[in-house]
């Protein structure tokens, strides 16, 4: 059977798929995240940054069953990724404190050798209460945010968010119901 290739350098990911019980390798794409056209929804973005990193991947190993993904948060329409400094870190963080809004990841599955293209996209909904400046510098002193869409990170007690509907695996960049639904479309199951 062909390997799974896990198409990412998110150490999350590696985590999610490996505590599911699935074998893979891992090679990241090495895609520009930053180059979309700008009347892309939130959701489009990341459906299009998951399918260009798959395809690069996939180019590379053909005959391989490729896994990428892509997560953005989406407060309304407009789209939030990773933070590039701790400055941008600040801005993106204010305009989380206090909202409802969306955390929407794309997974797509790809094999270029058989045509086989998979794709969902899901959408978790996040709470968060409105913080103080001094809140503030304390959570961007810690560091967590690097390289993280929204600049928080879910999974480190995140002291920001007060309710979460929907996938919590999805927040976190992979939502693992649906992934492993879809590697079961494809045949593969967990090794244990
Ligand atoms: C909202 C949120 C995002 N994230 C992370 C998941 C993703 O790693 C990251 C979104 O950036 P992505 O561009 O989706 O992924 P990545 O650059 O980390 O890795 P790759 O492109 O190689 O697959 O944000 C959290 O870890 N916790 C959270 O609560």
């Amino acid at each position: 059977m062909a390997r799974l290739i896990l198409a990412s350098g998110s150490p999350r990911r590696l985590e999610l798929l490996r505590e599911a019980g699935y074998a893979f390798d891992v090679h990241p794409a090495d895609v520009d995240e930053s180059d979309f056209p700008p009347s892309l929804s939130p959701a489009e973005i990341a459906e299009l940054l998951a399918n260009r990193k798959a395809d690069t991947v996939a180019r590379r190993f053909p005959d391989d069953l490729v896994l990428a993904a892509d997560t953005v948060v989406a407060l309304g329409n407009q789209m939030l990724g990773k933070p590039a400094d701790a400055d941008d870190a600040r801005r993106i963080l204010r305009s989380l404190s206090g909202t409802l809004h969306q955390v929407i990841t794309a997974v797509v599955l790809c094999r270029a050798s058989t045509g086989t293209r998979l794709s969902k996209t899901v959408r978790s909904s996040v709470s968060m209460r409105e913080m103080t400046d001094q809140e503030l510098e304390a959570y961007i002193a810690t560091g967590l945010w690097e390289g993280k869409a929204g600049a928080y990170g879910i999974q480190d007690n995140d002291p920001f968010v007060t309710r979460i509907d929907g996938s919590l695996t999805n927040i976190v960049g992979l939502p693992m119901e649906q992934t492993r639904a879809m590697l079961s479309d494809c045949g593969y199951e967990p090794a244990r």
